[in-house]
């Protein structure tokens, strides 16, 4: 996943062109702007102390919208000029019409039809093993954390259909793999740095990105690889562990899985949507039907809009933008400069009255099944696959995924939230929406077989 934060870093630190010193609002190497309206920066560091004391960049920016409106801006030591844009013409402008103005890097894979192929069998497979955990739970009376649940199904589902190797991760739940737990740590790793000007200096000091850079937990993440086999006995080689292994876990397996968390919420806390659902799945599945199969998920009309609206209102992929590499004009008027980055918050839009309507907050499947579209949403109103020619290769895949396991979870199982947790849950700074504490979720059988 690109975000345009490291291209603009190097940017910016290259770019002499743009350090002029005198910046009395704004950071060292932006542009001054009085065109647009923002947020007052100070000197050389602009908005980064104000962009350090937010909870989340997504909170920030929110908070910005409301006050400005849709399209804004500010500057940050290390980032450059951020300009705000939250509007479905920015998105296609950006994505697609003037998509060579703003690149994006090469492609890194092309899996989305091997894993269509053989992947509803594997999701079927594991859904299995996820239906049999519940089950334990739900004879004890005991509560489960449905969010770790679920990022154990995606990785076991991505190691069967991906690598053909199995994690482990839902067969040892108290354990999670070694190379997992490698996984996360360089992935949060990696997100700091977009946050952290000085970071080649501050990892030099820290004891947790000292273990970042630290050759033997690198040896093992990639040691861990190196050995799986495929059942032909056939090893990955080096370019394949790159690119397979760390752009396709970060695409796929927590997104899909941060989306069934998002979703079991909604459905948590929307009874009538929980209703509609139960309605939908009764009606289709049956005893001849007990499993879905590639062809009956089109029928989970109603399953897969409260997918799309936990989507709208929860975008796992919650901000998105490129820099500038030509000088041209938004739609909206808004002059870009090589150099800048343009951003579209699609947290802000999900929530837009101008874009959703006077209900834009309501939690409502509906929505897209009574709109003229129904479930192909206009992809620059609701970017959260991206739109244009570097649209998600997982998209339809993710659906199967997400709609399959939720069609037998709801079936089988009565889902409640544990009372006491922040709800909606808190999310955490990252390239995700990740729930930042547990979902932990009472389960209970439908109807005792
Ligand atoms: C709900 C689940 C998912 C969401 C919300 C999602 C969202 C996205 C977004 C927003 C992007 C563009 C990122 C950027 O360029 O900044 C993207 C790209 C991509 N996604 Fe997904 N994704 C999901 C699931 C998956 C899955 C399951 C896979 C793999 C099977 C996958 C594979 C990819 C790939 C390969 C790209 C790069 C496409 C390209 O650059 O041409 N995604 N996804």
């Amino acid at each position: 996943m690109t975000l345009c934060y490291l291209h603009t870093h190097e940017k910016y630190v290259n770019d002499q062109n743009y350090a002029n010193k005198k910046h009395p609002d704004c950071a060292i190497g932006a542009r001054q702007r009085k065109d647009l309206v923002g947020p007052k920066g100070i000197p050389l560091l602009g908005n980064l102390i104000s962009l350090i004391k937010r909870k989340t960049v997504v909170q920030y920016e929110h908070e910005l919208a409301n006050k400005y409106g849709s399209n804004f801006s500010f500057t940050v030591l290390g980032q450059g000029r951020l300009i705000v844009s939250n509007d479905p013409r920015t998105v296609e402008h950006l994505l697609k019409t003037n998509f060579d103005d703003y690149p994006k890097g090469e492609i890194f894979y092309e899996i989305a039809n091997d894993l269509l192929g053989d992947g509803i069998f594997s999701v079927n497979g594991k859904s299995k093993v996820v239906i049999n955990i519940l089950k334990k739970y739900a004879d004890i009376g005991k509560p489960i954390n449905l969010k770790d649940l679920f990022y154990r199904f995606t990785m076991d589902t991505f190691g069967d259909i991906s690598f053909g190797v199995d994690f482990g991760c839902l067969t040892n739940p108290d354990e999670m793999s070694q190379f997992v737990t490698y996984f996360d740590f360089t992935q949060n790793g990696i997100f700091e740095r977009f946050e952290e000007p000085f970071w080649k200096f501050t990892e030099k000091y820290s004891e947790k990105e000292r273990q970042m850079i630290d050759r033997e937990s690198v040896k093992s993440l990639l040691t861990l690889l190196i050995e799986a086999v495929d059942e032909n006995g056939k090893k990955f080689n080096d370019k394949e562990l790159r690119d397979v292994a760390l752009n396709l876990i970060l695409a796929g397996r927590d997104t899909t899985a941060l989306s069934l968390s998002w979703m079991m919420y909604s459905i948590m806390t929307n009874q009538s949507v929980e209703d509609s659902l139960l309605q939908e799945i009764n009606t289709i599945l049956s005893v001849e039907m007990p499993i879905p199969s590639y062809d009956d998920l089109k029928l989970f009309q109603y399953t897969t809009a409260t997918f799309y609206e936990t989507l709208r209102l929860y975008p796992i992929v919650p901000i998105n933008g490129r820099v500038c590499v030509k000088d041209n004009v938004l739609p909206n008027n808004i002059p870009v400069f090589a150099g800048e980055c343009v951003k579209f918050n699609l947290y802000s839009m999900g929530r837009d009255e101008k874009i959703w309507g006077d209900d834009a907050k309501k939690f409502n499947p509906k929505r897209f099944l009574e709109s003229e579209d129904g479930l192909r949403p206009n992809q620059f109103k609701f970017p959260v696959f991206h739109a244009g020619p570097r649209t998600c290769l997982g998209q339809q895949f993710a659906t199967i995924e997400v709609v399959t396991l939720a069609v037998l979870l709801l079936k089988e199982f009565k889902f409640e939230l544990v009372p006491g947790q922040k709800s909606p849950p808190e999310f955490t700074d990252a390239l995700t929406l990740s729930m930042k504490d547990p979902l932990m979720t009472k389960v209970s059988y439908r109807a005792k077989n």
